[in-house]
């Protein structure tokens, strides 16, 4: 069934039907109430935000906003963050996702922005747009008893210490601390003011007594250098059936710039008199976490699965935005089903910085967009993606040519969920 169905901009009075939309989308209750439509307008640029309307009801959602990724090396780029991507159960399959997605990357490229990121719902929406994963994120749990740490101990031994504060001083420290860590950790994606104001329930807070105050422990160094922080709730029993406290630490947020920070907080959270289990939040596959253990084994990956997807809008702004471990040249053809990036280009990479310019030569590895995001933050291999038959190479050893390029010495990692 075809609809005639407008996809546009949003007005302001457009807004509390759309944002019933998105609600009704995400299987929240089909509510807007004034508060939160205050609230969401104070940070919506609404000329990046889009609606489907049918006979002028709103039937789908699709909001963006400026974002900074860090590539691999620690330089940011400009991207086009989306998120609240929803189509009413009545209009579903009939194209509107891929109306708006095009609308959008077609005006990111427009603005000049050099990728687009998002966070998907399910694993096989946004392959056809051109994204592709770009960091996996893994969730562990702790037994913390198993751990075969030392419970005497009672902070660090490297002359640093570890404090509680409150949520005023996590908005004073932690943007520049989140600072620190995106400039050395590719993948991550920059934070806003608002954003550590929800995070330590100043705002955003929706509803009545949905806001739980979590512990906010700080790692300074020994020369008083903040340089990590763990913010964590505590939930369980405290007095069971085997009149034993089991409760369970569950980790919002726990960002370093320094290995020793996170190793520390890392400890100190198995530290807690009651908890016996941590639950990480998403950390990067190849986080330093089991390895902080006598027994690597207490620490278990629960949940592994893609994360931040990322869709290049630019392949030689992009390529040119990252740094490479060794010399090499490659030539790429990039196939783009939506017409926006691809091409055949040449890439000279050095540590120094690449240059990456559209050829005529002849291509050596042919690949489409999707994947050549998801090598671009360097959580990838090419010759697994040649084995996959989702990268071809058309001149013997460009795949291994590619893979020394392509790789980064740890993976990408995004904390956050946008
Ligand atoms: C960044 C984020 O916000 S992630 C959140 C995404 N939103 C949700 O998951 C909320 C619930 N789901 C929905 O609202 C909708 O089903 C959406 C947004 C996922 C898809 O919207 P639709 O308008 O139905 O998608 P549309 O009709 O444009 O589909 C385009 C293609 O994607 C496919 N597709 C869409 N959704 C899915 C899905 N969940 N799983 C597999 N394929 C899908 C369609 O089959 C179609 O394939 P085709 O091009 O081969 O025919």
């Amino acid at each position: 069934m075809t609809v005639d169905v407008d996809v546009r901009t949003l007005t302001e009075a457009d807004y509390p039907d759309w944002l019933r939309t998105l609600h009704t989308g995400f299987l929240r209750p089909p509510v807007a109430t004034d508060e939160d439509v205050a609230d969401r307008l104070s940070y919506t640029l609404l000329d990046r935000t889009l609606g489907a309307f049918d006979d002028g009801r709103c039937v789908a959602t699709f909001r963006t906003f400026p974002q900074q990724l860090t590539a691999v090396g620690g330089r940011a780029v400009a991207a086009d963050a989306i998120s609240n991507v929803t189509v009413l159960p009545t209009h579903r399959r009939r194209g509107l996702l891929g109306r708006m997605m095009a609308a959008d990357l077609a005006a990111a490229k427009e603005r000049g922005e050099i990728v687009a990121t998002l966070i998907a719902a399910e694993y096989p929406i946004y392959g056809r747009y051109g994204f592709g994963p770009g960091a996996w994120a893994a969730e562990w749990e702790i037994d913390v008893p198993r751990t075969g740490l030392d419970p005497r101990w009672s902070g660090p031994g490297d002359g640093g210490r570890i404090d509680l504060v409150d949520g005023a001083e996590v908005r004073r420290i932690g943007p520049a601390l989140h600072e620190r860590l995106r400039g050395r950790q590719h993948g991550c994606v920059d934070r806003s003011e608002r954003g550590w104001r929800v995070a330590t329930g100043v705002e955003g807070v929706r509803a009545p007594g949905s806001w739980t105050e979590p512990y906010y422990a700080v790692y300074r160094s020994a020369d008083g250098e903040a340089e990590g922080l763990a913010v964590y709730s505590a939930e369980g029993e405290w007095w069971g059936d085997t009149a034993q406290p089991h409760c369970t630490a569950r980790v919002r947020d726990l960002i370093a710039t320094s290995p020793a920070a996170e190793r520390a907080l890392w400890r100190y959270l198995c530290s807690v008199d009651w908890i016996t289990k941590v639950r990480s939040g998403p950390r990067a596959p190849d986080d330093l976490l089991p390895y902080a253990f006598p027994d690597v084994r207490a620490a278990r990956i629960v949940t592994l699965a893609d994360w931040l997807w990322v869709r290049l809008l630019d392949v030689p702004a992009a390529l040119e935005g990252r740094t490479y471990p060794v010399a090499g040249t490659l030539v790429l053809e990039v196939a783009d089903r939506q017409g926006l990036a691809g091409g055949r280009f040449r890439l000279d990479a050095k540590p120094a910085g690449a240059q990456c310019v559209p050829t005529e030569e002849p291509a050596e590895l042919s690949l489409g967009i999707g994947e050549l995001s998801t090598l671009w933050l360097g959580d990838e291999s090419v010759g697994r993606l040649v084995d996959l038959g989702k990268a071809v190479e058309l001149r013997s050893g460009a795949a291994a040519v590619a893979d020394a390029l392509f790789r980064a010495p740890r993976r990408a990692w995004c904390p956050d969920l946008f």
